[in-house]
Formats: structure tokens, C-alpha cells, sequence
């Protein structure tokens, strides 16, 4: 709750996939006057992500897949190396998790660990992201992955040197936030 914020309306402006809204809200200034403002907001849920790493193996597993979002905006290709994620629809953070990593990964695990929760982009967007941290071993791949078929997520599943991917931030590979969070994560606990 916050005394200097009254929202006055909140409109859905556009209704697909997602929701994008126009909120518009009085905020308390510092001289005591009250300013109306309007603020797009896009609300398409909340989601959680997880880095599977190998101890022994000094690996990590990444997917690779086709964002439209990011071809239209300067990725040549489209294609982006992340860490396994997904929405939580009706799931808890923890379940939902569990869920996405056999999906696209093939591994299904059972001991996750939370590390940190953010806002990815708090001008625009709602979703909180849930950060977790797994092992992973030979053993526990139950399948290829690769994603839901009629999600048609068309899904690549990679088994990567830790240290190379950390290298691919600073040549520009990797570009997504949220892997790069968790490989930074990884380094600096000395996980791996
Ligand atoms: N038809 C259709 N499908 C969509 C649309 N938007 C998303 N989808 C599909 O809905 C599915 C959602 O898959 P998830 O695995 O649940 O989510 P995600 O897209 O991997 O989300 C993760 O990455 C996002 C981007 O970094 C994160 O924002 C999100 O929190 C999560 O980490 C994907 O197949 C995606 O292509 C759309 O407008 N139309
Ligand atoms: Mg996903």
C-alpha cells in the first residue's frame, strides 16, 4: 500500500494472448500536490526459471529457441540461448519449475533451489520472475525435451561448458537477462 499513489482507472486496451492496460493514477508530488499520470502496463502473468548444472561435469543445460520479440528488434536470427523457463499459469513457482524443465530439457528433477525473485522490465511489464538453481545427472533424463508440440515451442536442448557459456556473455551469444542473472549466480557462489 502507498499513501502517494490513488489509481483512478484501470482500462484494458487490448485483450490477446496477454493483457496490455492503461492505468491511470494521481501520485502525491513532494510539494504536496497531487499529479494525474497515465501508464501502460502489460500484464502476461508471472514465470520462473532455472539453471540445471553438473558438478562433475562443470555443465549447465541451456535451450535454444526462435523470439519474435527480439528478431524485430536487432536479433538477426531471432534465435536466443537461455536457461529453461516458462509461465506459471495456475502453478506455484516451485511446480511450475519442475513442470517446465521436463518439458523442454528431458531432466526431471526433484530438489530445486529458490535464489532470488525480480521485476525483468518494472516500466512496462508486470510479470515477477522466480530464479532457481538445480543439479542435474545423466540419470534423471526421462526424455529428448524439446517443448510442448502444440505450443509448438520447437525447442533445442544444449549441454554446455559453464565456463564457455559465461564467455558468451561478453561476446554478445548470450543476451538473455535472465541467463545471465543465473551464470553470474553460479560464479559468484563458486557453485561450479
Ligand atoms: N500463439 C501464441 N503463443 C504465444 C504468444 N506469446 C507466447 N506464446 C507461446 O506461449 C508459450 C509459453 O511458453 P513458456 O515456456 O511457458 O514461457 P516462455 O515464453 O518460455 O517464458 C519464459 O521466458 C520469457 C522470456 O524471457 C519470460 O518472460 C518468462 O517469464 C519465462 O521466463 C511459448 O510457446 C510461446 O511461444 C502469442 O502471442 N501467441
Ligand atoms: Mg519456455
Amino acid at each position: 500500500m502507498n499513501n502517494s499513489i490513488k489509481i483512478l482507472t484501470s482500462e484494458i486496451i487490448c485483450k490477446g494472448w496477454h493483457t496490455l492496460k492503461k492505468v491511470t493514477f494521481e501520485y502525491l508530488q513532494k510539494d504536496g500536490t497531487w499529479q494525474t499520470q497515465t501508464r501502460e502496463v502489460y500484464d502476461r502473468g508471472n514465470g520462473a526459471v532455472i539453471l540445471l548444472y553438473n558438478k562433475d561435469k562443470k555443465t549447465i543445460i541451456l535451450t535454444r529457441q526462435f523470439r519474435m520479440p527480439t528478431y524485430v528488434n536487432g536479433n538477426s536470427t531471432g534465435m536466443m540461448v537461455e536457461a529453461c523457463a516458462g509461465l506459471l499459469d495456475n502453478d506455484n513457482p516451485e511446480d511450475c519449475i519442475k513442470r517446465e524443465t521436463e518439458e523442454e530439457t528431458g531432466y526431471k528433477i526433484s530438489d530445486v533451489k529458490k535464489i532470488f525473485e525480480a521485476y525483468m522490465s518494472p516500466g512496462s511489464v508486470t510479470e515477477i520472475l522466480y530464479f532457481f538453481i538445480a543439479e542435474y545427472s545423466q540419470d534423471m533424463k526421462v526424455h529428448e525435451g524439446g517443448g510442448v508440440a502444440h505450443e509448438q515451442e520447437n525447442i533445442e536442448v544444449l549441454e554446455m561448458d559453464f565456463n564457455y557459456a559465461l564467455n558468451r556473455i561478453e561476446t554478445g551469444e548470450i543476451k538473455d537477462a535472465k541467463t545471465i542473472l543465473l551464470l553470474q549466480y553460479i560464479s559468484l557462489h563458486k557453485i561450479l
